[in-house]
């Protein structure tokens, strides 16, 4: 029981709508770019990687975006394609938009940043006609992720999605992947945040991004319970809070709240992928029909994993590596 009604006579559980990226994480690591000689690339962005954690876990996906009519592009479809991920709704740009970059520096485990390259991006040009309500209606679950909110035409595309989404019943899941590179500025992400986060079945963002949308800039005391109980006032009835290498807390509507901890990795290499595995696996939990707490630890666990790897969307774990994780921690906890 976790709160989440699905429909289940729908042939897809899961569609990814926004980014569609290309990671190139520093191959030299433990040491700044400006020393870094080469990169390793990947499939990246948020939603992407999400779409990717749940492919990789057996769930039915789809993703809704815009690719560059290049190579990023055609080698961004063919990998979904290589994952079963369904891309009818995947639209090719014929504007000359390129595809987002995503540099990661590795200056050590736990100092890393990001250098994005978002001018003129594909996944920003996707327009409102472009989402197909014929796709949306076939799945259970619709993620929407927060940087797709960023700019017109795409931040249209999202409200179109969501209104084809609440005529279907499918439900929406926000997560408000907060980068700031691809915003104008915080006021505006608040709006919009809020204006989708109020439609939203399941809210899952850091802290501090919450804090962006409640536009807390003071020291003041983050209530996450309070944060929580916002939501659930309007259509939320599940909302996590991350925090990090502290752990999560998951709160439904009905009051109840698991406070989760880590799966201390046994070599972190890098932070970053730790939040699109943690939702990828906790959204497959909650389509299992789990408790909430079972879909947090699936999410840590698969966290753990992918901070213990040189990519993100290649080291999406599969049940079986999250469930042996699990086991293994539990008997290492009890000897
Ligand atoms: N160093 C770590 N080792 C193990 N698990 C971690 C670590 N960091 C985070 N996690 C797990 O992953 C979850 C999400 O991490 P975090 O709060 O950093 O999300 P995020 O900021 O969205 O991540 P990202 O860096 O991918 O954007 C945490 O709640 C925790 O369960
Ligand atoms: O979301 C992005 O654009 C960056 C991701 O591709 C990258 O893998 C990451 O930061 C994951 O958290």
């Amino acid at each position: 029981m976790n709160h989440i009604t699905f429909q289940q006579d729908r042939e897809l559980d899961f569609i990814g709508l926004g980014r569609l990226c290309i990671d190139l994480n520093a191959n030299e690591i433990n040491r700044p770019m400006e020393e870094t000689l080469t990169f390793t690339k990947y499939v990246g962005g948020s939603p992407a990687n999400i779409t990717i954690a749940l492919a990789k876990l057996g769930a039915r996906t789809g993703f809704i975006g815009k690719v560059s009519d290049d190579q990023f592009g055609r080698f961004i479809k063919s990998y979904l394609h290589k994952l079963n991920i369904d891309t009818r709704n995947v639209v090719t740009d014929h504007t000359g938009a390129v595809t987002g970059l995503a540099f990661t520096e590795i200056k050590s485990p736990t100092d890393c940043s990001i250098l994005m390259y978002r001018d003129n991006v594909a996944d920003l040009k996707l327009e409102a006609g472009e989402v197909q309500e014929d796709f949306i209606k076939r799945a259970k679950a619709i993620l929407i992720s927060g940087t797709a909110l960023a700019s017109s035409p795409s931040r249209e595309a999202v409200f179109q999605a969501i209104e084809y989404a609440r005529k279907h019943q499918v439900v929406i899941i926000f997560d408000v992947d907060y980068r700031r590179w691809t915003w104008k500025s915080k006021e505006e992400t608040a709006i919009y945040c809020n204006l989708v986060a109020e439609q939203c079945d399941v809210i899952i963002a850091g802290r501090e991004e919450f804090d962006v949308m409640e536009i807390v800039t003071g020291p003041e005391v983050k209530d996450d319970l309070a944060t929580a109980q916002r939501w659930f006032e309007r259509q939320a009835k599940i909302v996590v809070v991350k925090h990090g290498g502290d752990g999560s807390i998951v709160f439904t509507k009905d009051g109840g709240s698991s406070r989760g901890g880590i799966f201390p990795a046994k070599q972190v290499i890098k932070t970053f992928g730790a939040g699109d595995s943690f939702a990828g696996a906790f959204i497959y939990g909650l389509l299992q029909g789990w408790p909430v707490e079972k879909c947090q630890e699936f999410g840590s666990a698969s966290a753990s994993i992918v901070v213990s790897s040189h990519s993100c969307s290649d080291a999406m774990p599969t049940v079986e590596q999250i469930e042996n994780l699990i086991k293994e921690h539990r008997a290492n906890s009890s000897t």
